[in-house]
């Protein structure tokens, strides 16, 4: 499979604002790198330091034509950027490389993800299967990682579950392995859907529970017990109604991938209805968390 790697200098603060924006704009792996691990840049005599830089590298699939149309609109944001480029790479080294830099990753006490390759480090946990592909959610980003922590410590034992905005499928399989009866995702992106039906067999897991589906494909009266909904600020204003709506009276919700300075714009379009839990925040996002209690 033919790869393409792009690769940005930047410094530490906006590093991570150039992960987000290459994660969203489809890279199936994004690293930091501390460019004072790297002698190759380390600079010469009388040159500047670049100690307080970072190496920020996205990886695309040269093959999927959506992957390239995304890559194309993450090259233009990072055109925006001094020393950004792309190279294209030879398959097998790269793979080595980038099954390396994933790693189990521990969400709370009683959950993990874990690649495929890689043996559960606390077999007795909640171990979730999954690789990066094509499809957002893996768990290394925080807004997935903040909903995840926030299942594990939700009492979802024989519950339901939606997963809206599914990508990989994460939430909605984390909800099942957790002890939820069943979930279901909703994605505008078909390739989402793939990727979360393989990854549901992956995990073990009969399709009946967790079917997924298109928006327009949705069954119009699905509800659940649990609301989750990882999906930016503005899409999550403005499908507030239609999220309470399938969220039960009593229910849980969860919203993500919101930003700090959003927080309180989101928080007003579900505060009829919601009654919201303490915040939860990793690096610069918000997690908000309540029960729909009307
Ligand atoms: C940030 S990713 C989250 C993926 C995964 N749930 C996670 O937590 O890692 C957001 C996903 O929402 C999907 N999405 C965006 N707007 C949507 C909408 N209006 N309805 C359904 N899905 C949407 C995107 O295609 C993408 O897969």
């Amino acid at each position: 499979m033919p790869w393409l790697q792009l690769r940005v200098n930047t410094n530490r603060e906006q590093a991570e604002k150039i992960e987000n924006a290459l994660l969203f704009a489809g890279a199936v792996s994004v690293t930091l790198q501390d460019n004072a691990d790297q002698p190759i840049l380390e600079p010469g005599l009388g040159e500047t330091p670049l100690w307080d830089e970072t190496l920020v590298t996205g990886l695309f699939d040269a093959e999927v034509d959506t992957g390239i149309t995304e890559a194309k609109a993450a090259s233009f944001l990072c055109e925006l950027l001094p020393n950004a480029r792309w190279e294209q790479l030879e398959d097998k080294d790269w793979e080595r490389e980038w099954m390396s830099n994933y790693k189990p990753i521990q969400c709370a006490d009683n959950l993990w993800i874990c690649p495929s390759w890689c043996e559960p480090p606390a077999p007795d946990a909640v171990n979730i299967v999954l690789d990066p592909g094509l499809a957002f959610g893996t768990g290394t980003h925080p807004t997935t990682f903040l909903c995840l922590q926030w299942l594990a410590g939700e009492a979802v034992q024989g519950k339901t579950a939606i997963d809206f905005g599914c990508g990989s499928g994460i939430l909605g399989i984390a909800a099942i392995l957790l002890g939820a009866e069943s979930a279901l995702g909703t994605d505008i992106d078909p390739q989402a859907l793939i990727a979360s039906r393989d990854n549901a067999v992956r995990n073990g897991l009969e399709p009946e529970r967790f079917p997924v589906y298109l928006p327009e494909k949705t069954p119009a009266d699905a509800s659940a017990d649990i609301m989750l909904a990882n999906i930016l600020a503005g899409p999550l204003v403005e499908l507030a109604p239609q999220l309470v709506e399938r969220t039960k009276v009593g229910g849980r919700i969860c919203l993500s991938g919101i930003l700090a300075s959003q927080s309180d714009k989101v928080k007003t379009a579900y505060s009829q209805w919601i009654d919201f839990d303490a915040d939860g925040e990793k690096e610069e996002w918000v997690r908000l968390s309540g029960t729909r209690v009307r």
